[in-house]
């Protein structure tokens, strides 16, 4: 009898996903020890701007599933979008980093990885979730009204690049008090358009994937000499190791407090 335990799957929702192709008795083995309704092979690592996997039906038809995560739920089309396992702490510990007060953009929205359960326990003022693709804009907004948080999150399908805010009631310019970067590999091309939406004492989880030797240096000078161009001082900073990203390789997040020092 084929030994399951020896097969490694990810399970999200009642979706396997898998990394090789599985024979017969396999796919029959699995389906009745986990009652999944579909097991997908991932033909790639995920790549490209918009993070799309490239995936095969080993089993089954439908693709699209509900996953139940630290209270949140999450819809999402298994074949089309990523979900990161490695991520799971991230998005537990985001989740109370805010308070009422805040007006939040998450850069990266994804299908509401990080702004879901930071909406349904911090309940901050306004989330901007802002998000390129298409297929996972959809699924944000699904997500949105499934965790009942449409009065705290505004989700909006663009290039976080041409985002702007709106001039508040008083004609003054709404600024951010935090800024979520959940991006990797050349999330740095981003921090320009990060500092321009922050606001005085703002916060951002700048993401990063940083050679081990680097982990230290690299993300902080580089918040620091962008931070700099826009009038804004490092105050202070934490790094999390999040996961190892590729060989000497780690997945980091900063959470880098700055002050604006030429205010005007
Ligand atoms: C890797 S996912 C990150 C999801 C989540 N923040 C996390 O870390 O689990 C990155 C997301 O950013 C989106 N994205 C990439 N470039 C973008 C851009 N310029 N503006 C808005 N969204 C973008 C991708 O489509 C993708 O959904």
């Amino acid at each position: 009898m084929t030994d399951i335990k020896k097969l490694k799957y990810q399970k999200i929702g009642d979706i396997l996903i898998v990394k090789n192709d599985l024979n017969e008795s396999e796919i029959k083995e699995l389906v009745k020890r986990t009652n999944c309704k579909t097991i997908l092979k991932y033909e790639t690592h995920i790549t490209g701007d918009l993070r799309v996997p490239t995936t095969k039906i080993l089993y089954g038809t439908e693709t699209e599933t509900i996953n139940k995560e630290h209270g949140c739920l999450f819809s999402i089309d298994a074949s089309k979008i990523m979900w990161s396992m490695g991520n799971l702490e991230e998005r537990k510990r985001i989740a109370n980093k805010s308070n009422s007060d805040e007006i939040i953009v998450d850069m990266f929205a994804g299908i509401g990885y990080f702004t879901i359960p930071l909406a349904k326990y911090s309940k901050p003022k306004k989330i901007y979730a802002l998000e390129l693709n298409p297929n996972s804009y959809h699924y944000l907004c699904k997500n949105v009204k499934l965790n009942k948080v449409e009065d705290i999150v505004v989700p909006i399908n663009l290039d976080n690049r041409n985002f702007h805010f709106h001039k508040n009631n008083n004609n003054n310019n709404i600024k951010a008090d935090r800024i979520l970067m959940g991006y990797v590999v050349k999330t740095n091309e981003f921090l320009e358009k990060a500092f321009q939406l922050l606001g005085n004492n703002g916060t951002i989880h700048y993401h990063d994937t940083v050679p081990e030797k680097l982990i230290e240096s690299r993300p902080i000078e580089q918040l620091k000499s962008i931070g700099s161009i826009y009038g804004f001082e490092l105050q202070k900073y934490e790094i999390v190791r999040i996961k190892k990203y590729s060989p000497g390789v780690w997945h980091i997040v900063v959470d880098a407090k700055f002050k604006k020092i030429d205010i005007v």
